[in-house]
């Protein structure tokens, strides 16, 4: 892990009319550090990650993202940064009409950098195999597994290179093993592309195997932030309690 801040939130705030779901929450992420963020159901996770790819508008606060202030953009310069954060949604959701190549080619349209038809073929086939599923290429979604699914959303988010990834429930609906699988994945991602991670999770597991920090969200702001040790171990048992049983699944 390196020094660079990559994500710096300072005091955020968020309500959705009287429903105050953020009432002052401040982080920061660490290039190439995995920060685990857990938190019960509705405690504001995903409002968070949404901010920082400006899908939502805190109320107020500071917001610096790779080094820019995404608060004071407008939307061309927010599509900048957006595109050097890859955004791996809960459902993941891949074009079921499309076959896998097509599905990873989707996000191409939108590179500044206009890749030709054959860097394009080799962005798809570097990927695919890095996620171990270069043989899936003509197939559509509906002959895959979920975890298979999974590892084909990741693929299609990285081909973007991102600098940073958000991973909303990554191993959610997945079976112990390919939770670990993908988790295993998540770790390698980092080592072969140089990311930098936010990772919500109930999975306790994920985090233990992912995270170097983690911070609990509930009641609108931080409760605990320390590394999965720290954590889990604390006197605190409320703070225990989010590394049993009954939060490993929602
Ligand atoms: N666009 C929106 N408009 C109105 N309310 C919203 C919107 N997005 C989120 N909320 C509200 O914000 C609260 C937090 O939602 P959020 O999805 O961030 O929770 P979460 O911690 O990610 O939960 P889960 O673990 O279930 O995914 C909820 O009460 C939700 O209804």
């Amino acid at each position: 892990m390196k020094d660079n801040i990559v994500v710096e939130a300072e005091n955020i705030k968020k309500s959705f009319g009287d429903n105050v779901v953020i009432k002052d929450i401040s982080f920061n992420l660490k290039e190439l550090e995995h920060l685990a963020v857990m938190g019960r159901s509705g405690s504001g996770k995903s409002v968070l990650i949404k901010s920082l790819v400006g899908l939502i508008v805190p109320d107020s606060g500071k917001l610096n993202v790779l080094g820019e202030n995404i608060l004071d953009m407008d939307d061309d310069d927010i599509d900048v940064i957006r595109r050097q954060v890859g955004y791996l949604f809960q459902g993941g959701a891949l074009y079921d009409s499309m076959t896998v190549e097509r599905n990873m080619k989707f996000p191409l349209r939108r590179h500044p950098d206009k890749p030709s038809e054959s860097e394009i073929k080799d962005l798809v086939d570097e990927t695919l195999e890095n996620v171990g599923l270069l043989e899936t290429k003509k197939k559509y979604p509906s002959e895959l597994s979920g975890g298979m699914k999974k590892r084909i959303a990741l693929a299609r988010t990285l081909i973007m290179r991102p600098k940073i990834m958000l991973y909303d429930e990554p191993t959610t609906g997945l079976d112990m093993i390919t939770s670990a699988e993908i988790s295993e994945l998540i770790l390698k991602m980092r080592e072969e592309y140089d990311i930098s991670s936010i990772i919500i999770t109930h999975d306790v597991s994920c985090v233990e195997l992912t995270s170097d920090r983690v911070i609990i969200l509930g009641e609108g702001t931080s409760l605990a932030e320390g590394t999965f040790e720290e954590l889990s171990n604390s006197e605190d048992k409320d703070i225990r309690s989010y590394f049993t049983m009954i939060h490993k699944k929602k």
